[in-house]
């Protein structure tokens, strides 16, 4: 069998989604390439480094070399890709200082605060000639793809979406300092978790043709009795010349915080997350929709009656492989070893960063400004 290219990754932080994007593309097998983790670095001790390696079953843990300092780990270490998964007000400041070390980045969603942060490492990345990318992992998973190549372009006209991302990650026993409930860490069930909800809106509205859709409506709810009003139930109506959707999200609705959410996956919830009705068919995906394995799709109109005269409808399934935030590993690991600089989903994710620019000045939701400026 052919031998496959390796790809040495750096991690910024130990975090909890490293612990989950690490052992997922590590060492796997249905992977194009062979992902190997080389360094990390932590505010923390290297013997919590080596804990976390043995608790999340990394694989050669010894040949992992562990920095205190990211700028150092981004100065000095030997790797293809930096994957930077720290709370998202720190992505920009982390970001700009791989770039300037020239150094390819896997950025975790929200890749920045805002559009206009993000705009400045984009254009940095094209001078360096970097790649650079958003780690809105949903956007490579193969039920998404099948809807992006195979639906859009045979349901007719998308004329309305609704696209929901809400768990209640917010329950009594969640410290104040937790990342969900610190505005400093950029908490804010808009920019956590609108990002995933308004990835579906731009994937229905733009996957075929790109259009103009602008933010029309936004209002919000903070969380109940937490400091420092932080957004839980927002409302975002976005419009373009043919078609509307409504974006909710929630930290707090519905139910309990019990059990925990990578737990309550499997839960099925009244409605579908994501609707995106259109002239030939209407498409609903599942809860949770950052990990769509299912399309269900119902069917309109003569030209698609059973036997029977009713109107066709199908259940597409579309596994994951393991928990998938490996597939975009190796979208990353192709265009750094295929010498294809630039910044993968550019427009995608400056779009979607924009409309959540908008949403947060119509709904009156701010971070301190150091927190935005670029
Ligand atoms: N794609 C996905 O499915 C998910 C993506 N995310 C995204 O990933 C990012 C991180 O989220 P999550 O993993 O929950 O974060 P964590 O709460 O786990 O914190 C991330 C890590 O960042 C480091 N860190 C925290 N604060 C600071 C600081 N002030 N200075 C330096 N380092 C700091 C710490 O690492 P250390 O102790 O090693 O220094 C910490 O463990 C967010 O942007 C989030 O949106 C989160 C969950 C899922
Ligand atoms: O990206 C995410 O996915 C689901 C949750 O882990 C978390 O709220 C969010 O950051």
């Amino acid at each position: 069998m052919e031998q496959k290219q390796t790809c040495r990754w750096a991690a910024l932080s130990l975090s909890n989604i490293a612990s989950v994007f690490l052992p997922d593309v590590l060492g796997r097998e249905d992977a194009e390439y062979e992902h190997k983790l080389v360094a990390i670095s932590t505010t923390g001790s290297n013997e919590r480094a080596q804990k976390w390696f043995k608790d999340n079953k990394l694989p050669d843990p010894d040949s992992i070399v562990v920095y205190n300092s990211w700028r150092t780990m981004l100065e000095q270490d030997d790797f293809d890709i930096v994957y930077i998964s720290t709370p998202h007000p720190l992505h920009y400041e982390e970001m700009l200082k791989a770039l300037e070390c020239k150094r390819n980045i896997l950025v975790e969603k929200p890749a920045t605060m805002n559009a206009a942060q993000y705009r400045k490492c984009i254009e940095l990345a094209n001078q360096q000639g970097v790649v650079l990318m958003e780690a809105m992992w949903t956007r490579y998973l193969p039920a998404t793809k099948y809807l992006k190549d195979e639906l859009l372009p045979k349901i007719g006209k998308v004329r309305r979406v609704y696209s929901d991302f809400s768990f209640p990650i917010v329950g009594p026993d969640l410290q104040d300092t937790s990342r969900f409930l610190d505005k400093a860490a950029g908490a804010g069930a808009l920019l956590d978790q609108g990002v995933y909800a308004l990835t579906w809106v731009d994937l229905a509205l733009n996957g075929v043709e790109v259009g103009a859709t602008k933010v029309v409506h936004s209002s919000s709810w903070s969380v109940p009795e937490r400091p420092d009003e932080v957004d839980d139930i927002n409302t975002v109506v976005l419009a373009n010349k043919d078609a509307t959707a409504i974006v909710t999200t929630s930290m707090t609705i519905p139910g309990s915080s019990k059990p925990p959410f990578y737990v309550r996956l499997s839960a099925q919830k009244a409605a579908p997350s994501v609707r995106i009705e259109a002239a030939e068919a209407s498409v609903a995906i599942p809860f949770p929709p950052i990990r769509p394995e299912e399309l269900h799709v119902q069917w309109y109109g003569y030209a698609h009656l059973n036997d029977d005269g009713t109107e066709k409808n199908e259940i597409i399934k579309k596994p994951v492989s393991g928990w998938g935030t490996w597939y975009q590993a190796d979208i990353i690991a192709a265009a750094v070893f295929n010498k294809q600089p630039g910044v993968i989903g550019a427009e995608e994710s400056s779009r979607v960063l924009g409309w959540m620019d908008e949403a947060r000045r119509l709904a009156n939701i701010t971070y301190d400004k150091k927190l935005e400026q670029v």
